[in-house]
């Protein structure tokens, strides 16, 4: 499955290639990146999305940014990582991916830095591999997502998604798409109801583009359609991604998630999260310590540059919310299936390797 590549690195590694997923799905437009700043503000500003991408897009950035850099020495080379990772970690605070690509990238500038051969160029190079690394792993994640992921779903399947957690949020195949395109490639008969997820529409504007593009069944409903259709017997199984995974297995995802978790236990319909091992925080004990993302109102009230609300009106727009390991059914990861996720099946699923 040729999906859309939402981050690459320039053939001649000088420059990021980010898909402006802003644009989408009307305009296919990529960015060519190679200032903190321009990448900063594609994160901000949502132009690259989703946990994995977002890590992948800041691991590359780092070494973008940095091989442009002439430094009087390695220390000031030092200084000038650990400011510029506090910098892009600074962009969004709830996706773990973006700590944990850039706390991955620290330990090889680090462990490059601390050889006795250690000269600006070789950090450089070290920091290069790094990355791509990463870019590698997360390609290969997403197959594994879709394999595990698959041996849950039947030949004919109607499935519910919230937001996007595709081609465009990873590297490759997705998460939460992995096996839903796997299963097509195999000759899969299923019909994806892709919430179109306010205020930001990444299911309709994403999700649908994504599927469309390839064949896949897919209708776009509105977020409040999601108990009808379920009661409706349209919905056998629904699948969404995740941002940031709690120790016991509670899950950060797009806003609106737990609202379809709570009304897939009311229907008695399984409800999965599709995540990498790395989007798993064990900091972080419980959901409610998750750092909700707290947006600016106008992409509520004047979306896309319509203006649906009167100009100065209060609006709360949080990015995302937390859904109770409880709700879950399975937790999908490159290494296999959680179920009944919570803090001991967690803990084991990531000790074993
Ligand atoms: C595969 S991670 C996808 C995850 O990220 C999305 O958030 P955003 O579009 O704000 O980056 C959403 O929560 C997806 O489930």
């Amino acid at each position: 499955m040729n999906t859309m590549l939402p981050v690459t690195l320039h053939s001649d590694a000088t420059k990021l290639l980010l898909l402006d997923q802003t644009e989408l799905p009307t305009i296919e437009k990529f960015l060519e990146i190679d200032t903190r700043e321009d990448l900063y503000e594609a994160i901000k500003k949502l132009r690259v999305r989703g946990a994995p991408a977002i890590g992948v897009a800041a691991a590359y950035g780092v070494y973008v940014c940095m091989r442009k850099e002439t430094y009087a020495s390695l220390d000031e080379m030092q200084k000038d990582f650990s400011s510029l990772k506090s910098y892009l970690a600074s962009s969004r605070p709830t996706a773990v991916n973006l700590f944990w690509a850039l706390n991955r990238m620290e330990v090889r500038f680090i462990t490059e830095c601390t050889l006795k051969t250690s000269t600006q160029d070789s950090v450089l190079t070290g920091l290069l591999a790094e990355s791509k690394a990463i870019f590698d792993e997360d390609q290969k994640m997403s197959i594994a997502i879709g394999k595990h992921g698959l041996t849950l779903f039947s030949k004919h399947m109607g499935i519910m998604t919230h937001c996007n957690a595709g081609g465009l949020a990873t590297t490759g195949y997705g998460t939460a798409l992995a096996p839903i395109y796997l299963g097509f490639e195999q000759g899969y008969d299923f019909k994806v109801y892709a919430n179109e997820t306010r205020p930001l529409l990444q299911g309709s504007r994403l999700t649908a583009y994504e599927l469309n593009k390839v064949g896949i069944d897919v209708t776009v409903l509105c977020d409040n359609m999601a108990s009808l259709v379920m009661k409706q017997g349209k919905i056998d199984a629904i699948i969404v991604g995740a941002d940031r995974i709690a120790a016991n297995g509670d899950t950060a995802n797009k806003i609106g998630t737990s609202g379809v978790a709570i009304l897939a236990k009311e229907y008695g319909i399984p409800f999965y999260v599709a995540a990498p091992t790395s989007t798993f925080d064990l900091e972080t004990a419980i959901g409610d310590d998750i750092e909700i993302e707290i947006r600016d109102g106008e992409e509520v009230i004047n979306g896309f540059g319509k203006r649906t609300g009167p100009e100065g009106v209060k609006v709360y727009n949080p990015a995302f919310d937390v859904t109770a390991s409880k709700y879950i059914t399975a937790i999908i990861t490159e290494r296999g299936i959680i179920t009944h996720p919570d803090r001991e099946s967690v803990t084991s699923h990531l000790k074993n390797k």
